[in-house]
C-alpha cells in the first residue's frame, strides 16, 4: 500500500518518468521484514528509529543480494579453490559473519522483549521454549535468512517483468482495468479478498510466470538413489537441474505462440497446472501462497490507480540480466499518471 501512496504522491500531476525496479524491491524487503520482525527497513516512513540499524541493514542486503547470485568458478574447476580464486570465500565467510550478529540482535532484542509482538521470531522463541533442542537461536536465524533471500527478490522481479510486458500490451492493460472496474469499481481500492474475483490479473501473472520463471533453473537438487528419468539414468548424489524457462517456452507444451504474451490462454482450464514456476513436490516453494497473493494484489492496485505508458516509442527490451534469480538486465522505468477517475487522496 505504501508503494502505491508513494508513487501516487510522486505521480498525480500528470505523467512522470518511474523507476520501478527500487521501488519493487524496497516493497518485498519492506514486506518480508515486517512479518519477521516488525520493522519496515526502507523509506522515509520506514519505522526502525535507529538510523544506523536501517542502514546496517540495507548494506548487508545489497552484498547478499549480489552474492548470492555470484557464479562461482571454484564449483566446477575444484583446483581453483585452493587458491579462493576471485576472493568469493573469503567474502563470504567476511558477510556471513556480519549477518549472523545482525540476526542475533533482532533475535536478542524480541527476546528481551524489546521488539514489536506477535511477529515471527515471536512465534519462534515461543516455540524455543517448548522445544528448546529444535528451535535454537541458529535455526530461527536460518529460517529468517532463507525467507529474506528467497521470498523477497523472486516477488519483486516477478513484477517488473510484469510490468514491462504490460507496457508493450496497453490492450492487456486496458482489459484488466475494465475487469477491476465490473468487479471492484471506482469508489475503493482492491484489497486481499478481492483477489479471487480478478481472474484475469491471476492469468496475466500465470503468463509472467510462464515466460519469466523467477528461478528459471529451480534450485538444484540432489538425487539421493540411482532412479530413471524418462530414460535417462541419473546415478545416486548427481546435481539435477531443472530448465523451468525452456519447458514454459516449448512449443510442444504451449503451442505455436509459445513466445508470446498471452494471458489468455490461462482461461483453458488446467494450464495453470503446467507451470513450474515454484517447482513440484516436497522440495517446492513453500512461499508460492503469499508472492502469487503479494503479486496480484500489487498489480492489481498499480492497474486500478495508474495509467501507464513507456517512456520512448520502443517496445521495451527483454533482455535477461544473470544469477540463480533471472531479473532484467536494465532497470525498468516507465511513465506513470494518477488515473483521472482517481485522486491522490482516494490513494492516501
Ligand atoms: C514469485 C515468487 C517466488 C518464486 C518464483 C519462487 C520460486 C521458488 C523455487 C523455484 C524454489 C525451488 C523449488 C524446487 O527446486 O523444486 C523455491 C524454494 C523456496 N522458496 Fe520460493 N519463490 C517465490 C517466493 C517465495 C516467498 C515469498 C518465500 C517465503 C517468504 C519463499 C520461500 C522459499 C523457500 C524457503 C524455499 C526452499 C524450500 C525447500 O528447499 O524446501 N519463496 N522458491
Amino acid at each position: 500500500m505504501r508503494l502505491v501512496q508513494k508513487l501516487a504522491q510522486e505521480c498525480s500531476n500528470g505523467f512522470k518518468q518511474v523507476e520501478l525496479r527500487s521501488k519493487f524491491s524496497e516493497m518485498t524487503f519492506n514486506t518480508i521484514m515486517r512479518m519477521v520482525s516488525g520493522k519496515r527497513y526502507y523509506g522515509d516512513d520506514c519505522d526502525v528509529t535507529d538510523v544506523e540499524e536501517a542502514r546496517k541493514f540495507r548494506e548487508l542486503i545489497k552484498e547478499l543480494v549480489a552474492l548470492a547470485g555470484a557464479n562461482n568458478p571454484g564449483d566446477f574447476i575444484s583446483v581453483l579453490r585452493w587458491f579462493d580464486f576471485d576472493g568469493l570465500e573469503s567474502k563470504l565467510k567476511r558477510i556471513s559473519k556480519r549477518t549472523d550478529s545482525f540476526l542475533q540482535g533482532l533475535i536478542d532484542e524480541h527476546r528481551s522483549g524489546k521488539g514489536k509482538h506477535d511477529t515471527m521470531i515471536d512465534h519462534l522463541l515461543t516455540q524455543q521454549q517448548s522445544h528448546p533442542e529444535y528451535y535454537t537461536d541458529q535455526i530461527i536465524k536460518g529460517l529468517i535468512l532463507v525467507m529474506l533471500l528467497a521470498g523477497t527478490d523472486t516477488s519483486s522481479v516477478t513484477l517488473e517483468w510484469t510490468m514491462s510486458n504490460l507496457l508493450n500490451h496497453p490492450k492487456i492493460i486496458k482489459r484488466a482495468r475494465k475487469e477491476i472496474d465490473m468487479q471492484i469499481g471506482e469508489d475503493r481500492l482492491i484489497d486481499e479478498p478481492d483477489i479471487s474475483k480478478l481472474n484475469y490479473i491471476q492469468n496475466i501473472v500465470y503468463e509472467t510466470f510462464r515466460l519469466h520463471p523467477a528461478a528459471p533453473l529451480l534450485v538444484p537438487h540432489l538425487s539421493s538413489e540411482d532412479c530413471t528419468l524418462e530414460g535417462y539414468k541419473v546415478p545416486k548424489d548427481t546435481i539435477v537441474l531443472v530448465n523451468a524457462w525452456a519447458i514454459h517456452r516449448d512449443p510442444n507444451v504451449w503451442g505455436d505462440d509459445s513466445m508470446e504474451f498471452k494471458p489468455e490462454r490461462f482461461e483453458k482450464e488446467g494450464e495453470a497446472n503446467k507451470l513450474l514456476t515454484f517447482g513440484i513436490g516436497r522440495r517446492a516453494c513453500p512461499g508460492a501462497n503469499l508472492a502469487q497473493r503479494t503479486v496480484n494484489l500489487v498489480l492489481g492496485l498499480l492497474i486500478q490507480c495508474f495509467e501507464w505508458e513507456r517512456t520512448t516509442h520502443e517496445e521495451i527490451g527483454m533482455d535477461e540480466g544473470k544469477g540463480l534469480t533471472v531479473s532484467r538486465k536494465i532497470p525498468l522505468e516507465a511513465m506513470c499518471k494518477v488515473r483521472d477517475t482517481f485522486t491522490t487522496k482516494t490513494i492516501i
